[in-house]
């Protein structure tokens, strides 16, 4: 069904085929693990697709937001901020008027794991419905 979803989706369908199939990746102690490269080849072109990009000189993924004005731009920030709370797992990010600028790594596993991808995966969803 998600092989299914991944092929023929658009972008956002694709993540959230993500969100569902990274949900089962957390081991039994619910330690966040660093993506292996083929989970990276995998799950980043979804991603990047959608304008996510890897930093240099950290292992993290950033993206820049664009909103009509600041109402929405903090509409967005508070609908990220409650679901990011609900997961304990928070993105550090950057706002000026309507411009919001997101990174998301893991510090558990100092580097990127499932939770950023989750955590990305979701506010495209929001952000889609906030422009
Ligand atoms: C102690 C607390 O659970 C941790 O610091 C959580 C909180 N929020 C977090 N947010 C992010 N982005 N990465 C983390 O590893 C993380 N860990």
């Amino acid at each position: 069904m998600l092989e299914r979803v991944w092929r023929k989706g658009n972008p956002l369908t694709l993540l959230v085929g993500m969100q569902i199939s990274t949900a089962t990746m957390e081991n039994s102690a619910g330690k966040a693990h660093r993506l292996s490269a083929e989970e990276r080849d995998q799950l980043l072109p979804n991603l990047r697709a959608v304008g996510w990009n890897e930093l240099e000189g950290r292992d993290a993924i950033f993206k820049q937001f664009h909103f009509k004005d600041f109402n929405r731009a903090f509409g967005f920030m508070t609908r990220v901020a409650l679901q990011a709370e609900k997961l304990d797992h928070h993105p550090e990010w950057f706002n000026v008027y309507n411009k919001v600028h997101i990174t998301l790594s893991t510090h558990e596993c100092a580097g990127l794991s499932e939770r950023d991808i989750n955590l990305a995966s979701f506010i495209e969803q929001v952000a889609v419905s906030m422009t």
